[in-house]
């Protein structure tokens, strides 16, 4: 009877509900899927990489936020490192670029299989210090014998610094050139192509027109918060349990000076929004979920879990009571979202934006080094709580200090996915039929009419029919 009395509540998980289909005013490609990342912080897809250090580095904050997301660079490095990752976001052109070019010495053959890989006419070629030398024409190629130094062909072009990529687009797509160079002081930074020039892009920017980052901190790292602020567009705070009086303590005295919007977490309960909200001055968004991920042991070791999706539901709950819109507090669900149907679940419970790692660690641009192994490519991935995250963290960042004495992650392999561009548009895809089907037109009408079910056994894609397509 007392067991019985102290289970307060249902933790619901991902698996448990579905999210009910409601009459659509819309087409799936007319949803729109602008949001928040925090009070002051919009995006254009509701989607956070995770600052884990397999993941969130600046390559990906920079693809991200050129998708129309913002990445949340890690803290398991030096302060001055992360402030740099997160410079170069900011520094960052405002499009794709390819970022390989043919090198002055490289022979005529591979430039030419390269360019005809990309179906250019031009490329730009770069010497070993990262100047621009000139353009290779393809048809200068086709002609010349293999072993001649492509550097000989080259001809004088354009050369773009960064922040004149409009006018680099506009030549690209007036078909003046095939291709154009864009640097940074000088060196090479990539190639804008014809499609690149003509894909549609919507990314995140900031007041000034640069590119979204956000910088993940402990609130007890004052020098970190410090390097960061005004820098950053939002600084995230980076702990296990934020509901713990030394850090919210902490998190009080650093909150109120601040000018990046800071998100709390991670909580995972309605008393920890609350007392958050209650001690801080400030709270621009809430970090929610204890737990969930793929790589963490948390649940395991410690017997404690706020499931992502009951957490959103608890953080919801929590801002209605204290009178606050899901807008003015903006929830983000961290962990444990395995694809875009897991992220439209927790945008129904009342989250603005999902927060993953391991959707996102298979790409080309995340942080860590492709591996191949026996015939097929991975990428490692590992809880920001593993043996070999923690040692990293306390070799690079001397002001760390341990918690605890346990692991509460593991250490691991995904499978290569390729370019971000690519989980990205299926993930954005995904949620946008989802919301269709829900009958909303926007991650704000579908907080008011999304309706939940309780699956009492799984459904689909589950009749033994072996999957053939790729
Ligand atoms: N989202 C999750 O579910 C989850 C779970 C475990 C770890 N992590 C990640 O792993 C990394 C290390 O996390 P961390 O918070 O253990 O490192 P940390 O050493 O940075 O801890 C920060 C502070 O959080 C508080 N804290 C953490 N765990 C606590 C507990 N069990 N009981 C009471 N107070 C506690 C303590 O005040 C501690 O000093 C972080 O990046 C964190 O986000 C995430």
């Amino acid at each position: 009877m007392l067991a019985q009395s102290r289970v307060v509540d249902e933790a619901l998980s991902f698996d448990d509900v579905v999210v009910l289909p409601g009459l659509s005013p819309v087409e799936p490609w007319q949803v729109d899927l602008s949001s928040k990342a925090s009070r002051r912080v919009q995006v254009r897809i509701p989607l956070l990489s995770a600052p884990m250090d397999t993941v969130s580095e600046w390559r990906l904050a920079a693809a991200l936020a050129l998708l129309g997301g913002v990445g949340v660079i890690h803290r398991n490095m030096p302060v001055e490192e992360q402030r740099r990752h997160v410079e170069m976001v900011k520094k960052h052109p405002l499009v794709e670029l390819s970022s390989a070019a043919a090198g002055e010495a490289d022979e005529c053959c591979r430039v030419r299989e390269y360019m005809r890989s990309l179906g250019l006419r031009q490329l730009p070629l770069v010497d070993s210090s990262g100047a621009v030398k000139g353009y290779a024409e393809f048809s200068d190629l086709e002609s010349c014998g293999c072993g001649t130094p492509v550097g000989k062909l080259a001809r004088p072009g354009p050369v773009f610094e960064v922040g004149e990529e409009a006018r680099a687009l506009e030549e690209v797509k007036r078909g003046r050139r095939d291709a154009a160079a864009v640097t940074l002081g000088g060196r090479f930074l990539g190639t804008i192509t014809v499609q690149e020039a003509l894909a549609v892009y919507s990314p995140a920017l900031d007041e000034e027109g640069r590119l979204r980052a956000a910088a993940a901190v402990s609130p007890f790292d004052a020098r970190r918060i410090e390097a960061l602020d005004g820098l950053a567009d939002i600084l995230v705070a980076d702990v296990a349990h934020f509901h713990n009086v030394n850090v919210l303590e902490a998190a009080r005295r650093i909150v109120k000076s601040l000018e990046s919007d800071f998100v709390a977490g991670n909580l995972g309960t309605r008393e920890g929004v609350i007392d958050t909200i209650t001690r801080l001055e400030r709270v621009d968004g809430l970090r929610m979920g204890i737990a969930g991920g793929s790589i963490c042991t948390t649940s395991g070791v410690a017997g404690v879990a706020a499931p992502t999706l009951f957490a959103v539901m608890q953080a919801r709950g929590a801002l209605r009571e204290m009178g606050l819109g899901l807008e003015e507090v903006p929830i983000i669900a961290d962990g444990g979202i395995r694809g875009p149907g897991d992220a439209v679940k927790a945008l129904a419970a009342g989250a603005s934006a999902v927060m993953t790692g391991y959707m996102l660690a298979g790409t080309d641009e995340a942080a860590a080094p492709l591996l191949r192994i026996g015939g097929s490519l991975y990428k490692p991935y590992r809880g920001m709580a593993s043996r070999g995250a923690l040692e990293r963290r306390f070799a690079a960042d001397r002001y760390s200090r341990a918690a605890k004495r346990v692991e509460e992650g593991i250490e691991g392999l995904v499978e290569y996915r390729g370019p971000l561009r690519r989980v990205v548009l299926e993930f954005v895809e995904g949620v946008r039929a989802g919301l269709g089907y829900a009958g909303a037109s926007s991650i704000k009408e579908l907080w008011a009419k999304a309706r939940f079910a309780r699956l009492t056994s799984r459904i689909g894609a589950y009749t033994g029919v072996v999957k053939t397509s790729v």
